[in-house]
Formats: structure tokens, sequence, C-alpha cells
């Protein structure tokens, strides 16, 4: 059976915003007007789906954008939408804008919308864009290059004021369930501990006793990372300054990690998953993510990636331990 024409592609942003989202935006509304396609935005992700805020888009529309965080799209977590009443409002509302083709800027969750409207005959594909990094089927995720970058410069300076002061610091950075930002900058900050959500062993009375023996050795200054997803770095602080003496401070770094202008990386990745998705469109493909594995653009189903299990690299949690303070 001949697969129908694409005439239409829709391009929304769903879930957490990544620096490099207005770049996948741009580049899907190039390549799209590039290959003889109407493009049409939609803002506020699921929500403006079904709410109809969708406007005609041209190549001006993404003038000017390719350096900015955050999305010009706007972005919304819409409880609603996993309602299937509500999805098939949302594969209604593209039939009213003559929308026949979606690609899906955002992360897991927003993958699984996708997945549901591309059932009801919307052709769908999702591109990776969350800083978290936690999407199996790729080795990269539009936004963690920044964000991991964001986070490192914020700790670097911390290290300054907390040396200047002998102290402990306990930094929180963002990943509700996945560690990647907190295991790279635990390499990339040299931190004495790191605490993922992915790593269940936590030892605690080992810290307390590698911050004194520290102490003893003459190091001034103590850093400890840790994931939003194991949470508690105000009361950690609490307890390593009872228990050693050493004054403590937690800092919770939050949505400054998600903000910025994109990296050369996140821009490079961006612009070329955005052009491979309305490729792949093109071709009449659907219910489809793009990845980035072994140096290469890939694509997978979207059911058989959202089934895949991201861990975290075991060969970087070893390196990590192995670099701490000894
Ligand atoms: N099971 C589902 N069925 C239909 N839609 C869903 C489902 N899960 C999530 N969505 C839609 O996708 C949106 C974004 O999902 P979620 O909040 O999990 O963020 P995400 O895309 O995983 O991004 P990030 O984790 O980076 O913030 C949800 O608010 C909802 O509109
Ligand atoms: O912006 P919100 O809704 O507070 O979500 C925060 C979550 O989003 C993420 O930044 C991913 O987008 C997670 O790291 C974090 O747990
Ligand atoms: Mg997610």
């Amino acid at each position: 059976m001949m697969s129908k024409e694409i005439k239409t592609i829709g391009v929304l942003t769903s879930g957490g915003d990544a620096p490099g989202m207005n770049a996948a935006i741009r580049a899907v509304v190039r390549t799209a007007l590039a290959r003889g396609k109407r493009v049409m935005g939609i803002r506020k992700g699921y929500q403006g789906l079904i709410n109809g805020d969708i406007f005609e888009m041209d190549a001006r529309s993404v003038s000017d954008t390719i350096q900015r965080g955050g999305t010009m799209l706007y972005t919304a977590r819409c409880i609603e939408f996993l309602q299937p009443e509500v999805q098939q409002r949302g594969a209604d509302m593209c039939k009213v804008f003559g929308i026949d083709g979606l690609v899906v800027i955002g992360g897991d969750g927003s993958f699984k919308g996708a997945g549901k409207l591309a059932n009801l005959g919307i052709n769908t594909i999702g591109i990776p864009g969350t800083i978290d990094l936690d999407i199996d089927c790729t080795d990269y995720t539009i936004g963690f290059d920044t964000a991991v970058n964001t986070a490192m410069e914020a700790i670097d300076r911390l290290r300054d004021t907390s040396t200047s002061h002998e102290r402990c610091s306990v930094v929180e950075v963002m990943g509700r369930d996945a560690g990647y930002i907190a295991l790279w900058c635990g390499i990339v900050n040299g931190a004495e501990y790191v605490f993922l959500p992915e790593v269940q062993n936590i030892k605690e009375e080992e810290l307390i006793e590698k911050i004194l023996m520290n102490r003893k050795k003459g190091k001034r200054h103590n850093l400890i990372i840790m994931s939003e997803g194991v949470g508690g770095s105000d009361e950690l602080a609490k307890r390593i300054e009872a228990a050693t003496g050493i004054e403590t401070r937690a800092t919770i770094l939050g949505h400054l990690q998600r903000g910025g202008s994109p990296t050369a990386v996140d821009r490079m990745h961006a612009s070329m998953m955005g052009a491979y998705a309305v490729d792949l469109l093109c071709k009449g493909e659907s219910n489809r993510v793009v990845g980035f594995k072994n140096n290469t653009y890939v694509d997978f189903d979207i059911d058989e990636a959202l089934a895949m299990q991201k861990d975290i690299s075991s060969r970087q949690y070893e390196v990590s331990q192995m670099l701490e303070t000894r």
C-alpha cells in the first residue's frame, strides 16, 4: 500500500524546556519548507493542540532563534492528555488545521502522547529534547550539554567560596529519575561523593568518614553532588555538619540549569535531528523517535524506544569513584 503523502507538518515542544529546542524547531520549519510542505506551529505542547493554539510558520518565523534558550513555542505538562478522549480531541484538532504529520520535541512522557496520536492516524515523529539524558534509544538528548555546562560553571563558583571558608558543599542538580547531570558534574567538578537515583546503596557513614579523613589530610573543601531525584540536600548538610563539626551548606541549582543559550553541541544535534524528523515524515514514516547512536542519526519505533530502560554508565560511575579524593 502506498503511504499517504504528508502536506502539512505541525511542530510542538512538550514537557520541560531544554536549550536547543528552538534550534530543533527552526530545523523542522526550514527543512519542511525546503521539501515544499506547509508548517504549523503549535503553542504550549498538547495543551495548545487541544485548544487549537496553532499558527502557520514561515522561514522568518524562526529567524533569530537558534541562539536562544527556552522554546519559542512555549511548553506545558498537559495532564488531561493522558485521557483517551482528550487524545482524540488532539487528533481531531490536527485534522481541523490540516496537520497530517507532527513533530514532537520533548522527553519520554511527550513520546507517549505522540504514540497515542500515531494510533489515531496522525503521522508522528519524536525528537529527544530533555536536559535529563534519560532516553535509552539515543546517546544524546538536546539540552544536556548546555545544562551540564551550566551546572559545572555554577559548581566551580561554589568551590571558590566554599574553599575560602573551608566548608563542605552539598549541591543538588536536576534529574528527577536520572542521575546523568549529577554523574557528569561528579567527574568534571571533581566531587568527593555523588548521590544518584540509579545507585541505591547510599553509604552516609562512609561519606562522613571520608570528610573527616580529608580534613586530617589538610583538604580545605569537600564537594558532594546529589541528584534532585535522591533529594534531601538540606537535611544531609545538617547531618554532615553535626557529625563532623565542619560548616556545611546546601545549594539547590534548580531551574537555572534549564535556561541559557544552547552550546554548539546542542545546536548541531537539534539541527540534524530536526531535519531527520521531517525527512522521516516525507518518507511516510510514523510512530518513530529520532536518536543518535554510535555517531549516526537513527530512528526507532516509539513503543520499542519507550520500553528500553536507560541506566547510568557503570564505567563513568566507576571512574567518578576512583577519582574522588583518597
Ligand atoms: N501516557 C501518556 N499518554 C499521553 N500523553 C502523555 C503520557 N505521558 C505524558 N504525556 C504528555 O506529555 C507531557 C510531557 O510529559 P512529561 O511531563 O513526562 O515530560 P517529558 O516529555 O518526559 O519531558 P521531561 O521529563 O524532560 O520534562 C505530559 O504533560 C502529557 O501531556
Ligand atoms: O519544571 P518542572 O515541572 O519543575 O520539572 C522539573 C523536572 O524537569 C526536568 O528538568 C526535566 O525537564 C527534571 O530534571 C526535573 O525533575
Ligand atoms: Mg521525562
